[in-house]
């Protein structure tokens, strides 16, 4: 089983020394896959009975390798990426081949894709408090993230503190602290309306004055509201800076994938706003669009370091690029 995160530099891949891995969640391998199929069995159903209903003709030739083209489209691959691997298929030279064949191929030709951006979220141990910012837009699972992160960073041993920074949402403050309440950690909160620049600094000198290792700071996703939204987040990104230059260490934005390709432009309009260093794709389950998680890892190459496959927070799962590509084609 994947982890969500590993201990080390994560700028230096090779430095395998400095790396310990999270202890392993206590979820058999066989639940984790489960979970992962059940999750995706909308989008499975979706590009598997398609490729079963071209591949009827056995024959490789243009017309199926268009159809083919479509379905992955159709399937939120995206145009590019469709394009890309409609390419390969007719490098392959097939001639004749089975569905299996057609899905197995399929299958590592998406793994490949998406081992590019299987990437826990790397946390320096040697910096402390290691600064997370957690965007995007409000529902796409921001809250959850925490929750889970938090679980995970805590059984792992560490120190973690929360801050609620979407000030405006009394809901969203509350939702963290019963997130903080349940793993038994403080959770920094401010004066609804307030600030959320302030609460950021003042959460940041009191997770340095307690030696917290890891502090997660939620924000607001009033994508409505671009250019305050963008004024806020700079501003949280600012004032970190002056108590910890390289502060947020890391930014996860979080993605709703039941909005198919428009998770391509919010990844554009938060790129634009902060510095996005990884992804998480929640809400696979709820939607036949889980190819376009193919076709953010293409365009953009973001880690992804997690996604969400149901409503529970055990459906929330590192991301294994080769177990996603074969749920995804239906390969067995
Ligand atoms: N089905 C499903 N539901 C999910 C998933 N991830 C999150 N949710 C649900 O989506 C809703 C929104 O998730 P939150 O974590 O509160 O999202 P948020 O971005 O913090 O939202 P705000 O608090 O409104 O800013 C909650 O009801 C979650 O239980 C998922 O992977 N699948």
């Amino acid at each position: 089983m994947k982890s969500w995160f590993r201990f080390g530099r994560g700028k230096d891949e090779k430095d395998e020394v400095a790396v310990v891995e999270a202890p392993a969640a206590e979820e058999p391998r066989g639940g984790f896959l489960s979970k992962l199929r059940q999750g995706l069995a909308r989008s499975t159903d979706k590009l598997s009975d398609g490729l079963a209903d071209i591949f009827v003709r056995r024959q490789l030739d243009e017309a199926t390798l268009d159809e083919l083209e479509e379905l992955l489209i159709a399937a939120d691959l995206g145009p590019a990426t469709a394009s890309k691997l409609r390419q390969q298929f007719d490098q392959r030279r097939f001639g004749e081949v089975t569905l299996t064949q057609v899905k197995e191929t399929l299958a590592e030709d998406v793994a490949a894709i998406l081992r590019t951006v299987e990437k826990p979220l790397a946390i320096d141990p040697s910096v402390k408090p290691y600064v997370v910012l957690v965007v995007g837009v409000n529902g796409t699972g921001k809250t959850t993230t925490i929750g889970k992160l938090t679980a995970e960073l805590t059984r792992a041993g560490k120190r973690v503190m929360l801050a609620a920074g979407d000030t405006f949402r009394a809901a969203a403050v509350e939702q963290l602290r019963i997130w903080g309440q349940r793993s038994n950690v403080p959770v920094v909160t401010g004066p609804e309306g307030g600030d959320a620049a302030a609460l950021a600094f003042q959460a940041l000198e009191q997770a340095k004055r307690d030696g917290v290792d890891v502090l997660l700071i939620d924000t607001a996703g009033r994508l409505h509201n671009k250019a305050n939204l963008m004024a806020e987040l700079q501003k949280i990104v600012r004032v970190l800076k002056k108590l910890d230059a390289n502060a947020p260490h890391a930014t996860v934005l979080t993605l709703d994938a039941t909005t198919g390709q428009n998770a391509l432009a919010q990844v554009e309009t938060f790129r634009a706003m902060t510095d996005v260093t990884g992804l998480v794709v929640t809400k696979l389950d709820g939607t036949a669009k889980g190819g376009v998680l193919v076709a953010l890892a293409d365009k953009f190459g973001l880690p992804v370091h997690g996604i969400g496959v149901g409503e529970g927070i055990d459906d929330l799962q590192p991301f294994d690029a080769r177990e996603f590509a074969r749920s995804l084609t239906g390969a067995i």
